[in-house]
């Protein structure tokens, strides 16, 4: 792990995550084991989006007059989209975008579908590819020109209030997401010239890679009616009149699936949370020349119990030395291991190994009662797999009273540093130039580093970015009140 982007790239090839000698720069294959992680992964994320959004497909070519339309959303993605001018041997007289994102999708359609205020909300999702012409060094699941698994949700709704309040609704949705994943992260507001193009603000998830470098895993954008007036998306009120409708839309990407081998892996390779694992328990039988069968025979049926009780198990029976099942389930993060042997059997005991604490522990199976014991096992792996990324996210981050304290911070540790601000472009921009690093944005809580993931993040805490006596505090840079606490970090 002393190369973060080393170990990364070789933990994707050895555990078969993501081949990236695909012929196209920043376009690479998820391989089945990656595909596997992703699925389940995706899982998660539908459970949650489901209760409250539709799942939708919008056709991934964009006419150039729609992309166009929104001046400033068209001048933030110009660089950066692809084009398709043939159809075949003939040239189209329009050329169509590749989707970057669906907004210019969508929203000609949205104009067709809300007509009155008793269609409001509208929450939509769909998980696509999109593509982006990225000119930044590319690197698999963190910074791709295909972006393979984005999910993009995408919400109308009748007043200013409401849009805020789904904000809000977004945010919990990520918590909640990355929560389950064990993935830590700072929220803030992107600065004004860091939001997403054609946004009234941005709010950010960052999380910390184990190179101390930030990786936005998040973004929720307020689109305020800006998207409404340039799409022509209004309802009907009660009283008869027309409005231009308010818009969130709110995306995750490929990064996710990057964050989580990232944060949880170590020197042996993956260490996967339970609920993305391929395999959740591994039986590898500890086999002697006598009584080979008998114990292969025992572990199929320890094997045939845990799935019963719904767990993603594998037999290992493979004719090779146990010590080579242990290195490559271990490589490949395999929350659980139990070894069954000769005496195992005699003590109705089997041996679990635990892949987050590398530990050893030894269980009775003399009644069903260890299935409910393998399951609670899994269960405390979540949760102290998450306990032990915060406290590792915590240690990133730091306070600087001076300017000169947060450069020397990032230069010597990375991570994010976090200080008072004016608030101010001008100031913002030239505190950049000083520390040499991105401002990631301002934070959007009041406490003062985030322990445990906090359950709730209240409207005040989002709205508040005046800090408890931040009055008093004066920006690091030009001395000027504070009117927020913000981050900087070196990022992806
Ligand atoms: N080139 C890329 N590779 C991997 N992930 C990316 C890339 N570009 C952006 N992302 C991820 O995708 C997320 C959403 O992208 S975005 O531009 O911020 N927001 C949107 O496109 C909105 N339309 C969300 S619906 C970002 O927060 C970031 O985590
Ligand atoms: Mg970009
Ligand atoms: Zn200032």
């Amino acid at each position: 792990m002393t190369d973060f982007s080393e170990w990364f790239h070789n933990i994707l090839e050895e555990a078969e995550i993501i081949d990236d000698r695909y012929p196209v720069k920043g376009m690479n294959v998820w391989q089945p084991q990656g595909f596997k992680i992703r699925k389940y992964t995706l899982e998660i994320l539908r459970n949650i989006l489901d209760k409250t959004h539709e799942e939708v497909l919008f056709p991934m070519l964009i006419p150039e007059d729609e992309l166009a339309k929104e001046a400033i959303h068209v001048k933030g993605f110009e660089e950066e989209v692809y084009w398709i001018t043939h159809g075949g041997l003939t040239e189209l007289n329009k050329k169509l975008a590749l989707r970057p994102t669906s907004e210019t999708a969508m929203y000609p359609m949205f104009s067709l579908w809300v007509r009155s205020h008793t269609d409001l909300p509208m929450r939509f999702y769909q998980i696509v590819n999109t593509f982006r012409y990225e000119t930044k060094h590319t690197r698999p699941l963190i910074r791709v020109r295909e972006i393979t698994t984005f999910k993009e949700a995408h919400t109308v709704h009748a007043t200013e209030e409401e849009c805020e309040e789904e904000v809000q609704n977004a945010v919990k949705i990520y918590k909640q997401f990355f929560d389950m994943l064990g993935i830590p992260y700072m929220i803030s507001k992107r600065p004004q010239w860091d939001k997403f193009p054609g946004a009234k603000y941005t709010v950010a998830f960052d999380t910390i890679l184990p190179d101390g470098k930030a990786l936005q895993i998040g973004t929720v954008h307020n689109l305020d009616q800006t998207f409404a007036k340039t799409f022509d998306i209004t309802y009907e009120t009660e009283e008869g009149d027309h409005n231009y409708v308010y818009q969130t839309c709110y995306g995750i990407s490929d990064r996710v699936i990057a964050s989580i081998i990232g944060i949880h892996g170590d020197e042996k390779g993956l260490c996967l949370p339970p609920a993305v694992a391929p395999y959740q328990v591994v039986i590898v039988p500890i086999i002697f020349k006598k009584g080979a069968e008998e114990v292969l025979e025992f572990c199929r049926g320890v094997e045939a119990k845990l799935k019963s009780a719904g767990l993603r198990v594998h037999f290992d029976d493979r004719d090779i030395r146990a010590g080579k099942k242990f290195y490559e389930h271990e490589m490949r993060g395999v929350p659980i291991r139990m070894e069954i042997g000769p005496r195992d059997i005699e003590n109705n005991n089997a041996v679990v190994f635990r892949r987050d604490k590398l530990e050893k522990d030894t269980i009775s199976i003399e009644s069903d009662d260890f299935i409910d014991e393998i399951k609670s096992t899994l269960d405390n792996i979540t949760h102290d797999m998450r306990e032990k990324a915060w406290k590792s996210f915590n240690k990133h981050l730091r306070d600087a009273e001076t300017v000169e304290e947060a450069a020397r911070e990032i230069e010597e540790n990375m991570g994010i540093v976090t200080f008072h601000w004016c608030g101010d472009e001008a100031c913002g921009k030239e505190l950049e130039e000083k520390v040499r690093v991105d401002i990631l944005g301002v934070r959007e809580s009041k406490s003062e580093t985030y322990k445990m993931p906090l359950t709730e993040i209240t409207k005040e805490e989002i709205d508040s970015l005046q800090e408890e006596g931040a009055a008093a505090r004066k920006c690091i840079n030009c001395g000027k009140p504070s009117t927020c606490r913000t981050m900087i970090a070196k990022t992806y």
